[in-house]
C-alpha cells in the first residue's frame, strides 16, 4: 500500500512529506492507522545527525497514538479496530530483561531496531525499490506503519488518541523517572534540570510522589509558569548567578537535593545535577540523550561520599503492561497531558513543530492526520 510519511532523506535537512510504499504485516508484526504523534527532542537529535545509531533515509517518529487495520499470522493480542500506543521499548516478556524482574529494557528485537529493521531485518518501507528505514521500531511521522505485536499497547478506546499519544514517550518517561527509577519519597527534595516535556513531566510525577520542593532550572524562563501550574515550588534560571548552579542548588536546599533529573541532554548539566545532591545519599537520574563521543564526568569522591548516579529509558516502564494505567490515570485526571499540547498541526507543518521546539516556543506539538 501507499502511506503519506515525513521522510528524513538526510542527517540536518527538513523532514520531506510524500507518498511511500508499505508493505504488508509479516508474521508477528501489525499495519496501523496513525492518528497523532507528538514531536520529541529525540527526533530532532537523530535527525541533527548526533546519533550514533542514526540512519537515514528513515521515517522518524516514536510517540504515537494509532488504530490497529490489520494483523500479520500469529497474532493473538491485538485486533483491527483496536486503539494502541507504539513502544519503543517492547516487552516481550520472554527474555532475560523482560525475566529479571529489574528493567524495562526488553531485548528481544533491540538488535534489528537499532539497524532501522523489523525483526526479520528487513523494512517495510520503500521508494522506487529502495528501503527506507524504521526508526525506534516505531516511525510514527507516517499515516500507516507496520510494527511489531511486543511493540504496542493496547489502551482504552475512549481515550482521545490525540493527546494519550504523548504517553509514548515524553509524559511517561518523565512521570516513571520519578516513581519506578528513582523511587522518590513523601516529603523528599528534588531538582529538575531542563523544563520542556520531559523535565515538567518529572515535576508532575514529583507531585504524584509528594516531594515537599520541587526546583525547576531552565535558562529559558518562559518555562516557569507551566512548571508552577504542574507543582514546582521553586523556579531558577541558572544565569541569575554567578555561581555553578550545583552550588547555588547546594545553597536554597541545605545542603543538596535528594533527587536530581537531567532532562535536556548536556553532558555539562549531568554533571551540575550529580554535583548538587546532597552528601551521603543523593540521586541523580539522566534522562537526557547525548550526542555520538561525549561522555560524563565528575571527581570519584563525589560517589565515594554517597552520591548516586543513575540513568533511566521511558521511565523504567513496562509498555505492555503498564502504560494501559496511565492512559487511565489521565482519564482519571490524575496524569496531566492537555497542558503540555502546544500546538496542533497537520503533518505537511511538521517540520514547523521542530523549528518550534528549536525555538524554546513549544512543550509538545503534536501532529493530527
Ligand atoms: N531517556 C529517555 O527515555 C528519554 C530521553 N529524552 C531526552 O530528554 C531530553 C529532553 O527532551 P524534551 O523534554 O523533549 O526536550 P525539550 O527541548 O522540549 O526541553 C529541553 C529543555 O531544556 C532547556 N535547556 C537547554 N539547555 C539548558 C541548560 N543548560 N540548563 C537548563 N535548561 C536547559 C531547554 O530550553 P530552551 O527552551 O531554551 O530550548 C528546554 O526548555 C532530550 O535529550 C531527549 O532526547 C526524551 C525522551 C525519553
Ligand atoms: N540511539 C542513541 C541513544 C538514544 C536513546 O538513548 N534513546 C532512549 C530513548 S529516548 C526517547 O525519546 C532509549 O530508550 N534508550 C535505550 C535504548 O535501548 O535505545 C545512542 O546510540 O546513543
Ligand atoms: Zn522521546
Ligand atoms: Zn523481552
Amino acid at each position: 500500500m501507499k502511506t503519506r510519511a515525513a521522510v528524513a532523506w538526510k542527517a540536518g535537512s527538513p523532514l520531506e512529506i510524500e507518498e511511500i510504499e508499505l508493505a504488508a504485516p509479516k508474521q508477528g508484526e501489525v499495519l496501523l492507522q496513525m492518528v497523532a504523534t507528538g514531536v520529541c527532542h529525540t527526533d530532532a537529535f537523530t535527525l541533527s545527525g548526533e546519533d550514533p545509531e542514526g540512519i537515514f533515509p528513515a521515517v522518524l517518529g516514536h510517540e504515537g497514538g494509532a488504530i490497529v487495520q490489520e494483523v500479520g499470522p500469529g497474532v493473538t493480542s491485538v485486533a483491527p479496530g483496536d486503539h494502541v500506543i507504539p513502544l519503543y521499548t517492547p516487552e516481550c516478556g520472554q527474555c532475560k530483561f523482560c525475566l529479571s524482574g529489574k528493567t524495562n529494557l526488553c531485548q528481544a528485537i533491540r538488535a534489528t531496531q537499532g539497524k532501522g529493521l523489523m525483526p526479520d531485518g528487513t523494512s517495510r518501507f520503500s521508494k522506487n525499490g529502495a528501503p527506507i528505514y524504521h526508526y525506534m521500531g516505531t516511525s510514527t511521522f507516517s499515516e500507516y506503519t507496520v510494527v511489531p505485536e511486543i511493540a504496542v499497547a493496547k489502551i482504552n478506546k475512549a481515550a482521545p488518541l490525540d493527546k494519550v499519544c504523548l504517553l509514548g514517550c515524553g509524559i511517561t518517561t518523565g512521570i516513571g523517572a520519578v516513581l519506578n527509577t528513582a523511587k522518590v519519597e513523601p516529603g523528599s527534595t528534588v531538582a529538575v534540570f531542563g523544563l520542556g516535556g520531559i523535565g515538567l513531566s518529572v515535576i508532575q510525577g514529583a507531585v504524584l510522589a509528594r516531594a515537599e520542593r520541587i526546583l525547576a532550572i531552565d535558562i529559558n524562563e518562559d518555562k516557569f509558569e507551566m512548571a508552577k501550574m504542574l507543582g514546582a515550588t521553586d523556579c531558577v534560571n541558572p544565569r541569575d548567578y554567578d555561581a555553578p548552579i550545583q552550588d547555588v542548588v547546594v545553597e536554597l536546599t541545605d545542603g543538596g537535593v535528594d533527587y536530581s533529573f537531567e532532562c535536556v541532554g548536556n553532558t555539562n548539566l549531568m554533571r551540575s545535577a550529580l554535583e548538587c545532591c546532597h552528601k551521603g545519599w543523593g540521586e541523580s537520574v539522566i534522562i537526557g540523550v547525548a550526542g555520538a563521543g561525549q561522555e560524563i564526568c565528575t571527581r570519584p569522591f563525589q560517589l565515594v561520599t554517597g552520591r548516586v548516579w543513575r540513568g533511566t529509558a521511558f521511565g523504567g516502564v513496562k509498555g505492555r503492561t503498564q502504560l494501559p494505567d496511565y492512559v487511565e490515570r489521565y482519564m482519571k485526571g490524575e496524569i496531566k497531558i492537555d497542558e503540555m499540547v502546544t500546538y496542533s498541526m497537520p503533518l505537511e507543518d511538521i517540520n514547523r513543530a521542530f523549528d518550534l521546539m528549536h525555538q524554546g516556543k513549544s512543550i509538545r506539538s503534536v501532529i493530527t492526520f
